[in-house]
């Protein structure tokens, strides 16, 4: 198939509707400085083939879909234990909302909503520098350096009100073990995260492989883990927004307020968009209309 035309294809007929509707966030200042006029695509084939178009090699701050890596380190380092703190159902609210947690005991619904994240960094926290194992994991699987945003992380940590919250309501039933400061500290850091379309596409391999690591070959999750983190992403990696996305994209797919999305055609490629703005539940909205026209003319699907 000819990956590189139709990614051409998609940046050419996408382009024009660049800035015409959505909202870069804002409740993060330092997101609300990224010019929303841009657009980037890129895709990797599970046997290294690469094709990119549009602004795919521009950094930008990789927000939630950094829940995805967290998770993995998780079940990379915890197996089943983690899953004592985590649920796996779809919150159907907002990312950032609080009203569950009260009635569920402080355990966050999946650990791709904030709070979900939250818990499995402090477990992160536990076991090692969870910000240093992060830049390791990203810049083995991209192999090349990776590196934290230090304005985004600060400005995070000085606006973050709710995720401040959120911790701390959690610690109050007994489901984060260490100082809130830390966790949140780490958890910033994690989603102040700067990569390209290109580098995502490249990270998230393992995804489309089975759990394989796509550069050293090492087993990184095991298949059935990687099945299990493709399924969650299906179901909870675009927040209230996961039904619509199984609708009309049909892919496993994590987004973040930075306008990225990754989405897995499993055994056959990972791809990323980007475009910085988004639609109400913190999707990016040409992002959106990108994978539906790929899924649309590819026929690629999971369904
Ligand atoms: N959906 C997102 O990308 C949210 C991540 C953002 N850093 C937050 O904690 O609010």
């Amino acid at each position: 198939m000819q990956f590189q035309a139709l990614l051409e294809e998609i940046v050419a007929t996408l382009r024009p509707e660049l800035g015409r509707e959505g909202q870069v966030a804002s409740y993060i200042p330092a997101l609300a400085r990224v010019p929303a006029a841009q657009f980037g695509i890129a895709l990797r084939t599970c046997d290294g083939h690469e094709a990119q178009a549009g602004d795919s090699t521009t950094p930008f701050s990789i927000q939630s879909i950094s829940k995805l890596f967290t998770l993995t380190l998780g079940m990379r380092e915890m197996g089943e234990t983690l899953w004592e703190r985590i649920g796996r159902e779809p919150s159907g609210n907002p990312f950032n909302s609080l009203v569950q947690l009260e009635s569920e005991h402080g355990v966050p619904r999946n650990p791709f909503i904030n709070a979900g994240a939250i818990a499995v960094t402090d477990r992160l926290v536990s076991l090692f520098d969870a910000k240093a194992e992060m830049l390791t994991l990203l810049s083995s699987l991209c192999e090349e350096p990776i590196r934290y945003d230090e304005e985004v992380a600060a400005s995070e940590a000085a606006t973050g009100f709710r995720n401040v919250a959120m911790a701390n309501f959690m610690k109050s039933f007994g489901r984060i073990d260490n100082d809130v400061a830390a966790v949140l500290d780490a958890y910033f850091h994690h989603c102040a995260v700067r990569m390209s379309c290109a580098q995502l596409a490249r990270a998230v391999g393992f995804l489309c492989r089975d759990g394989v690591h796509p550069a050293t070959g090492q087993q990184l999750l095991t298949e059935r883990q990687a099945r299990r983190v493709n399924s969650l992403m299906l179901t909870c990696g675009t927040y209230d927004a996961a039904g619509e996305f199984a609708f009309r994209i049909g892919l496993p797919c994590k987004s973040g307020v930075g306008g990225g999305i990754v989405a897995v055609v499993p055994d056959r490629l990972t791809l990323c968009v980007w475009s910085p703005a988004l639609e109400s539940s913190g999707n990016s909205l040409l992002g959106m209309k990108a994978l539906e026209m790929f899924t649309a003319k590819t026929g690629l699907s999971i369904f």
